[in-house]
């Protein structure tokens, strides 16, 4: 069988990776891969961050391709050329990425039309519109300090003894819990965000939106792969079961619910005003709950756990940001004084966001483009590996692999070089990074303040 199979293997795999690029000069070479179809699936599922590095090393700053199960797809790896992509927004599109993203989330494909056509005689579409609305609320100014008052307060009261409840608790006794990190940075996380963006009555509807969301975090990378049934069930009922609490949220009348933000109360008209039906318009708003909660709550659990394994950086943040509390053992920080006088604390929560956290940036070649000189064919995919921009020496240093917490205290300039994408870019680039930058930040702070930590 085998001697059978090798000589069409052979002659696949010296066409593929030899001779091909030979006479398709103009396009991205492919990254070497051993089984047809295959190709580096495995890889991607089990280690995308090693493979674009390998990609990297092989390609250096020009675009290449990788076969996931069959699909050819371009890579970027540069941040110049990542510039060219964000320039061509019509020839190198996104919103196929988020159509699809939408509906996996439920969303129709005539709900999606709604979402995505411009009406005659408008400018921007309802999707264009909700983004725009989102960088309103989010971007410095009265709109965004009315909701990180809200929210950073929220974390302050959240990060107490008398608080640590539920999931987060392993063990629990009389004087001594054992709780979870990661579980407890989730919670205290979402649930200030819940409460800063969402009336109180959200948690009436829903009063275990928390847990219900922590399982659907849990499952959600079973979102893009499209598995049976059977093997998504607790993806599916913990989603249901938050879907049915914001459908009860929808019905009630807005004078129910006085502390919704402005976003939520604009998202809300602006659904109504397209016409949706209702379980479309709450699939719409769970879409936008994930994307709000999905990412704070990891990095703060990444920064803890990096302070945690560095005491004797735990111990100069908590000697940098001693005056903030004015020496009080749990007394509401001095904002002001944390976001502006802390250089320390705020370079290591930069520094962590560089190295944990995983973009990627995707786009659907709509004609045939040319970027950094190669043929990027039409109705082709490409990826954006911002984190492996993160892991270039020329910007970060020789030690960009390691963890160095000064690097950009260091280096101010780091913080908006072009080959860091932490909140991504362009049309898309996170309209909440203000507030998760704050709310981290604040997060930390208050987390080295409050805990003592001894080794056992
Ligand atoms: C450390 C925390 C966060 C990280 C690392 C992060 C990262 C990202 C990234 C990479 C994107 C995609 C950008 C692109 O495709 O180019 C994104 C989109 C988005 N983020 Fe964040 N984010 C964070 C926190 C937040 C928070 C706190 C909010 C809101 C309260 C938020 C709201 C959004 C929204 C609405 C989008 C979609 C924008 C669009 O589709 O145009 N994010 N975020």
């Amino acid at each position: 069988m085998a001697v059978a199979v090798a000589p069409g293997w052979l002659s696949w795999y010296t066409w593929k990776f030899f001779l091909s690029p030979l006479v398709y000069r103009d396009e991205p070479r492919e990254l070497p891969y051993l089984i047809p179809f295959v190709g580096h699936t495995f890889s991607m599922v089990t280690g995308a961050h090693r493979m674009f590095l390998d990609g990297r090393k092989r390609f250096g700053n020009n675009p290449w391709a990788v076969t996931i199960m069959g699909e050819s797809l371009y890579v970027i790896p540069s941040a110049e050329h990542v510039q060219a992509v964000y320039r061509a927004p019509k020839t190198l599109d996104f919103d196929p990425f988020i159509k699809e993203m939408l509906s996996k989330y439920g969303i129709t494909a005539h709900t999606a039309s709604k979402m995505f056509d411009t009406l005659p005689g408008q400018t921007k579409n309802w999707m264009e519109t909700s983004i725009e609305n989102f960088k309103l609320q989010m971007h410095p100014g009265t709109k965004l300090d009315f909701v990180q008052k809200k929210l950073l307060s929220f974390i302050d009261d959240l990060l107490v003894w008398d608080r640590l409840r539920g999931r987060m608790v392993l063990e629990d006794g009389e004087e001594e819990k054992v709780v979870s990190l990661y579980s407890w940075s989730e919670m205290v996380i979402v649930d200030a965000q819940t409460r800063a963006f969402f009336d109180e009555a959200l948690y009436e509807k829903c009063p275990d939106l928390l847990a219900h969301f922590q399982i659907y975090e849990d499952e959600s990378w079973k979102l893009p792969m499209d598995l049976p049934d059977f093997a998504t069930k607790a993806l599916r009922s913990s989603k249901s079961s938050i879907e049915g609490g914001l459908r009860q949220y929808l019905q009630l009348h807005k004078d129910k619910r006085p502390n919704d933000s402005w976003i939520i109360t604009t998202l809300c008209e602006d659904m109504d005003r397209l016409g949706l039906e209702e379980t479309q318009k709450v699939h719409v708003l769970f879409s936008f709950y994930r994307v709000m909660n999905a990412n704070a709550y990891k990095l703060v659990f990444w920064i803890i756990t990096h302070l945690l394994f560095d005491p004797r950086l735990m111990e100069e943040i908590k000697a940098e940001i001693e005056p903030a509390f004015r020496g009080q053992e749990h007394s509401a920080p001095d904002l002001d004084y944390l976001f502006d006088s802390c250089p320390l604390l705020v370079s290591t929560c930069e520094e962590v966001l560089r190295l944990t956290n995983w973009p990627i940036g995707t786009r659907t070649v709509q004609v045939d483009t040319a970027i950094g000189g190669k043929k990027l064919r039409q109705g082709r995919k490409l990826l954006m590996p911002y984190r492996a921009m993160h892991f270039d020496s020329t910007v970060f240093g020789a030690d960009a692999a390691a963890f160095n917490p000064r690097r950009s205290m260091e280096n101010k300039a780091l913080v908006t070089n072009k080959s860091y994408r932490p909140f991504g870019g362009a049309a898309y680039y996170c309209p909440g990074r203000y507030i998760a930058r704050r709310e981290v930040q604040m997060f930390t702070a208050v987390h080295a303040k409050a805990v003592r930590y001894i080794s056992c």
